[in-house]
């Protein structure tokens, strides 16, 4: 019989990650880790943290941590989301049915890809299951939307997502096509047979078409402009977030758009290669969003978070909250749902160790002035 994980052996996320690397096939791995091309953005994403330090303060009561935010006019636990990743199962068999489970018991944010690997209502109904049911806020599911060319099979995820109880719709826009990742390339990346993107089951699935490939080329609309953004906008009452937005520019146009907000993100650096780091993205995104003083509009950060301090100054620069990615992934490749909570677990900690040592014992007090050039 095989010894159960002890998780609480995992101190880090590089832990998780260097222990569930070799439980993959060198296929799964490659498309988990892969940046675009010569992967240059995937590490500025990285490199873009270490250019900041913590400039700490000292002699304040940090006997209680705090780290509940606002988050769309909600109160939530902490302002940690779980980023909306494709194909889970690939990870472990309960794929997006484990990980809803981790993140809903570990009150935090989830966002549901298009290209789950579960229904949609089954995740919703997971999460749900699994919240957390002690005192303190609930913590918010999202949906993010690929848009088909098919705008009937758009209108139809939205319309699902809205019945199944989404509290707000995450618009990726930084994927009018695939980036190319030279692994999946080589590899020939798709899905083994029996797994399909159990929300999208139109597009043909396993036999001989590789459906990753299928999707890519076949099904996905390249041609998605401002215009598709505010139709969307008169389709649902959710509030319509914009994933992928890296420019002040474009942040204005989402308001004007009737967007709620955006994710200052690049996709991991899965997208286009050398494109701007997320973090180095977000100061001039807040900058022009401040300048049109649009009360309640939301700027979330993802991309290369794996620390506590990275969300530290992630919400120093002003983030609302962050988006956590790959480090789920390898979260639940170890052990499912537990894995996912560790993950979790994990980075929370962090920050509240981050904070109690840089003298803000609440959200509100990591401001700007905490950051220097490193
Ligand atoms: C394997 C993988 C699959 C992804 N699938 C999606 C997706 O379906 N929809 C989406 O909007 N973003 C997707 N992303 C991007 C993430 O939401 C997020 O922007 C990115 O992973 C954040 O960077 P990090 O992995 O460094 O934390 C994916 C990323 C990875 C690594
Ligand atoms: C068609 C699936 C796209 C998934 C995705 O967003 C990614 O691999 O980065």
């Amino acid at each position: 019989m095989i010894e159960p994980l002890d998780l609480s052996t995992f101190l880090t996320v590089r832990d998780l990650e260097r222990a569930a690397r070799p439980q993959l096939s060198p296929s799964t791995l490659g498309y988990f880790l892969s940046g675009a091309d010569s992967q240059t953005t995937l590490r500025a994403n990285r490199r873009a943290f270490r250019k900041w330090a913590i400039d700490y303060r000292i002699l304040v009561d940090v006997g209680r941590i705090d780290t509940r935010t606002r988050l769309l006019g909600r109160e939530v636990a902490s302002p940690i989301l779980v980023a909306p990743m494709a194909y889970h199962c690939l990870a472990h068999p309960e794929g997006e049915l484990a990980s809803s489970r981790g993140a809903a018991k570990s009150s935090t944010g989830y966002v549901t890809s298009t290209v789950a690997t579960m229904p949609l209502e089954r995740i919703a109904t997971e999460f749900d299951a699994a919240k957390a049911v002690d005192a303190g806020p609930s913590a918010p599911r999202w949906f993010q939307l690929y848009v088909n060319k098919d705008r009937g099979i758009t209108r139809s995820l939205i319309e699902r997502a809205d019945a199944a109880g989404y509290q707000a719709l995450v618009v990726t826009v930084d994927v009018p096509i695939m980036g190319r990742r030279l692994r999946d390339v080589r590899n020939a990346f798709t899905l083994p047979p029996g797994m399909v993107a159990a929300n999208l089951t139109d597009v043909a699935q396993g036999g001989k078409e590789a459906y990753h490939h299928a999707y890519a080329t076949g099904r996905h609309d390249s041609s998605l402009t401002w215009r598709d953004i505010e139709t969307f906008r008169t389709m649902t009452r959710m509030p319509i977030l914009l994933k992928g937005v890296v420019r002040g520019d474009d942040a204005l146009r989402a308001i004007d758009a009737g967007a709620s907000g955006v994710v200052v993100s690049n996709h991991g650096g899965r997208q286009l290669d050398s494109a701007i780091a997320s973090l180095d993205a977000l100061p001039r995104v807040l900058e022009a969003v401040a300048s049109r003083q649009s009360a309640g509009f939301e700027v979330i950060v993802d991309g290369g978070i794996r620390w506590g301090t990275d969300i530290f100054k992630a919400l120093a620069l002003g983030a609302r909250a962050v988006m956590v990615g790959r480090p789920i992934l390898w979260g639940l490749t170890l052990a499912g749902e537990a894995g996912v909570a560790r993950v979790l677990q994990i980075l929370r900690g962090e920050l509240t160790s981050a904070m109690a040592l840089a003298g803000c014992p609440d959200i509100a007090s990591i401001t700007r002035d905490m950051l220097v050039r490193a």
